[in-house]
């Protein structure tokens, strides 16, 4: 019989147990630091899963552990300093317990225990909406925006909870007025006891540093301030839900001492990162057209041209300009360190490293560098491909295509009116309302692009033109349904689309021209409605 694979969680979980257990038993400095990166790891999954509470407690712990981390003479760290953090760490597993989904049966929770995904934490997708009286009327439209997308709401009165067995994904508050006042902090820190996975969203705070800081203390994750509510706390909720996909970070490791390449791959991939190593720099271009590293670890001397020299060549290349290039070097003159950050590294590390802050500085580079990478290519508003990228991916997709793809351009109809009438963020608000329900309805092989201002762009490859037009008359019917939640309640919008499939059209230029023509036909046809490109006669 095969025994059911346990969860990514269960077995963060365990190493992490297991890794203190020996440490506490034999009070090795290295035991320390494996423990430190079992610490950080569970931080950095809870954080994937947008559960802030967690990600607190690890952080809390993680300091902690940091702050006694010392060297090889200063372990085993006093009895004292065990208790605390054993006592931080109870804290966090009966936090993680207290968050799963629970389970009213014993043996279901033994069943759930051992094939517990990573679903558990983000089912069901239910909100808290703790609302004053006096913002009713708003918490109501927010609702009814919120069921839209698929969530469960609870609306709860303020200063109580009701007793639930289902942990929410998020709780709202929306207070009667912008200041909170004392007596609501130790509100919503019970909240936040006993809802440490959950997303804690403050609405209607004023731009100051101090209220914003005292509510996060009490537990508070998120503040929105007066003005932009609705389409923040949507933004907000649906973005908890949305499938992070990560790809596993890339470390090329140029270095011609074998040793070292050893305890480099082996920390990084305690981290989950994916490394590949030469002890060439002559080999640098091939391996960074294939393998696509975000970041390269560079030893400073090696055989033929040294770190700095390759560096100033990479510099010169635009396609890695940027690339962050992190220097290996047991160089202890500051004055040639200096230089070699002036030649174009990005940092540089002294050998031999720790382990801990080696990891550190390649993961933060990296999320930099791919956050800046992501800008370019993303739309802020939305985070859809913006119109350049969404023309390339186009390109690409047409000369991909096996015969069948279909694309969509939609208009938000009469939008200037909505922004005439409700005013610019809740036009705003409208187009994110599309781009969800379009990441919503539409798969991951599709293409969605924010073309314009209130313009879409779609692709849709390997199914028939009938299927696509289909698809898209489904969410231009859900859309005119979607109510947006504004100040004074609700109001609904509609789309036009014009779409175009290959073969009528053959290039991703003409595939574009003949969608836009179907489209201007759809809005003189009336608007709210689909019209197909025909055959030019
Ligand atoms: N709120 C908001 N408005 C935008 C944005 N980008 C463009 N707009 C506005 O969108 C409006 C588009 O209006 P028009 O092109 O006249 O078209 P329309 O009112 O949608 O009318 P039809 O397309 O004919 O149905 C303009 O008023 C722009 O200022 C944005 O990012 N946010």
């Amino acid at each position: 019989m095969t025994l059911p694979s346990p969860s990514a969680t269960e077995d963060r979980l365990y190493v992490l147990r297991t890794r203190w257990q020996r440490y506490v038993a034999d009070g090795q400095f290295e035991q320390f630091i494996e423990f430190a990166v079992a610490v950080n790891s569970l931080a950095e999954y809870f954080n994937r899963l947008r559960l802030p509470g967690l990600v607190r407690l690890c952080e809390g712990l993680e300091n902690a552990a940091l702050a006694k981390l010392g060297n090889q003479h200063t372990h085993p760290v006093p009895q004292q300093d065990i208790l605390s953090l054993q006592r931080q760490i109870d804290t966090l597993l009966g936090s993680v317990a207290s968050s799963r989904a629970p389970s009213t049966d014993r043996r279901d929770q033994e069943a759930a225990a051992s094939t517990a995904t990573d679903i558990d934490w983000i089912k069901p997708r239910s909100v808290w909406m703790i609302a004053a009286p006096e913002k009713r009327e708003m918490a109501e439209a927010l609702s009814s925006q919120l069921q839209f997308f698929g969530f469960k709401v609870c609306a709860m009165p303020w200063g109580g909870v009701q007793a639930q067995e289902d942990k929410p994904l998020a709780v709202l508050f929306i207070p009667a007025q912008d200041q909170a006042r004392p007596e609501e902090f130790e509100y919503i820190a019970t909240v936040r006891t006993g809802c440490p996975a959950s997303q804690l969203v403050y609405l209607g705070v004023q731009s100051a540093i101090e209220p914003i800081v005292d509510l996060m203390r009490a537990g508070i994750d998120v503040t929105i301030p007066s003005g932009d509510q609705p389409a923040m706390v949507l933004n907000c909720v649906l973005d908890l839900v949305q499938t992070n996909e990560q790809e596993q970070y890339r470390v090329l490791v140029v270095e011609d001492s074998r040793v070292a390449v050893a305890l480099i791959q082996r920390t990084l991939a305690q981290h989950g990162i994916d490394t590949k190593a030469i002890n060439d720099p002559g080999k640098l271009l091939d391996v960074l057209e294939s393998y696509h590293p975000d970041l390269i670890l560079m030893d400073m001397y090696m055989p033929r041209f040294n770190g700095v020299e390759a560096t100033r060549v990479l510099r010169q290349m635009a396609q890695y300009s940027s690339l962050p290039i992190v220097y290996l070097s047991g160089e202890s003159d500051v004055g040639m360190q200096v230089e070699a950050l002036r030649l174009g590294g990005d940092q540089f590390l002294m050998k031999p490293f720790n382990p801990v802050l080696l990891a550190a500085v390649v993961k933060t580079r990296i999320e930099r560098f791919r956050e800046s990478r992501r800008s370019t290519r993303l739309d802020g508003l939305t985070g859809l491909l913006n119109h350049t990228a969404a023309k390339s991916r186009l390109k690409d997709m047409v000369e991909e295509a096996d015969g069948a793809l279909t694309v969509a351009m939609i208009d938000i109809d009469h939008f200037k009116a909505i922004n005439d009438t409700y005013g610019h963020p809740v036009g705003d608000q409208v187009i994110r309302g599309l781009a969800w329900l379009l990441k919503g309805r539409l798969r991951s092989i599709d293409l969605i692009g924010r073309y314009g201002g209130e313009e879409f762009m779609i692709a849709l490859p390997a199914i028939s033109p009938e299927q696509a037009g289909s698809v898209i008359e489904r969410i231009r019917h859900d859309f005119a349904a979607l109510p947006h939640a504004h100040p004074g309640g609700a109001l609904y919008a509609s789309f036009s689309a014009g779409i175009a499939s290959y073969p009528l059209a053959d290039t991703a230029a003409a595939l574009t021209e003949a969608a836009d023509g179907a489209l201007l036909q759809a809005k003189r046809l009336g608007r709210n409605r689909v019209e197909q490109a025909c055959r030019p006669q």
